[in-house]
């Protein structure tokens, strides 16, 4: 049986300066090499929990751990890829993906050539000396994904990755990122608000449904993948429409409408 990579135990926080809880006691467990896709409202929480998952943030009560480890012990492990890709304009694209590398002091030259290793796997070694702004969105997200990695690939933390792309470009990304998650063995936490994306990438959705962030749902997704929204998966799609708006089930609507 595989462990866990990282506890949420009864965490409970707020921000300083204001009262109101963003979490509340809330407990949950994720498992070494699963892929699970956080869904939730906007403004519910979800960047917040992953400030608690870097230590930006701490707990005002309860525990966080990394490999039963406390969470500050996993720092190094753990990359984390922000909504918008915060590449550096005036650096290369080999420099951008260095710059983790760079930060854990490791010398230009070094950083550059590991980095640079990696760069035919991310199909980025044609751009390798060009600047951001001469990239696609896609190629962007690349970057910035494997500068996430570069900063720790045992959890990845992916907030949003892929809102601002287009239709296609996000249906390769999947598959891409799938690919990637396979051949590296990754742990990846990815929120989104697109319960589609939610659907065909992850084992397991977690629903929240409303702040503070307590109690959740959760859907396990045993589909093979490559997924197309249908069947069972479309099932769930209603269901978590349901939860998160708290509307009546789609069959009763149905129903209203044909009686
Ligand atoms: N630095 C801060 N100080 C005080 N309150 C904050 C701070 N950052 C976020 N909040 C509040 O905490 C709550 C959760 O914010 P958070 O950004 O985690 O939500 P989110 O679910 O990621 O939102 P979105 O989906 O819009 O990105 C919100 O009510 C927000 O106003």
């Amino acid at each position: 049986m595989r462990s866990s990579i990282i506890d949420f135990e009864q965490v409970s926080f707020s921000y300083p300066k204001t009262s109101e809880l963003v979490i509340d006691e809330l407990s949950f467990s994720i498992t070494e090499g699963e892929f699970v896709c956080f869904i939730a409202p906007s403004g519910t929480g979800k960047s917040t929990l992953f400030r608690l998952m870097t230590s930006l943030e701490l707990p005002i009560s309860g525990t966080i751990s990394f490999r039963n480890q406390p969470i500050a012990e996993g720092m190094k492990k753990i990359g984390y890829m922000p909504q918008r890709d915060l590449l550096l304009e005036w650096r290369t694209i080999l420099d951008n993906a260095a710059l983790p590398l760079e930060l854990q002091g490791i010398n230009k030259k070094k950083a550059r050539k590991m980095a640079s290793s990696y760069l035919e796997e991310f199909q980025l070694h044609q751009h390798s000396h060009k600047y951001p702004h001469q990239l696609s969105g896609g190629m962007r997200q690349r970057v910035s994904f494997l500068r996430a990695m570069l900063s720790g690939k045992d959890l990845l933390l992916l907030d949003e990755p892929f809102s601002a792309l287009d239709a296609m470009t996000r249906m390769t990304m999947h598959e891409w990122l799938l690919q990637m998650w396979k051949k590296w063995k990754l742990t990846i936490i990815f929120v989104t608000h697109d319960i589609d994306e939610a659907l065909l990438l992850a084992d397991r959705v977690f629903i929240f449904s409303k702040k503070p962030l307590s109690s959740y749902n959760q859907c396990v997704i045993k589909e093979t993948r490559p997924r197309q929204m249908k069947n069972e998966l479309f099932e769930w799609k209603q269901e978590i429409v349901q939860q998160l708006t708290e509307a009546p089930p789609i069959h009763s609507l149905v129903k209203e409408k044909l009686f």
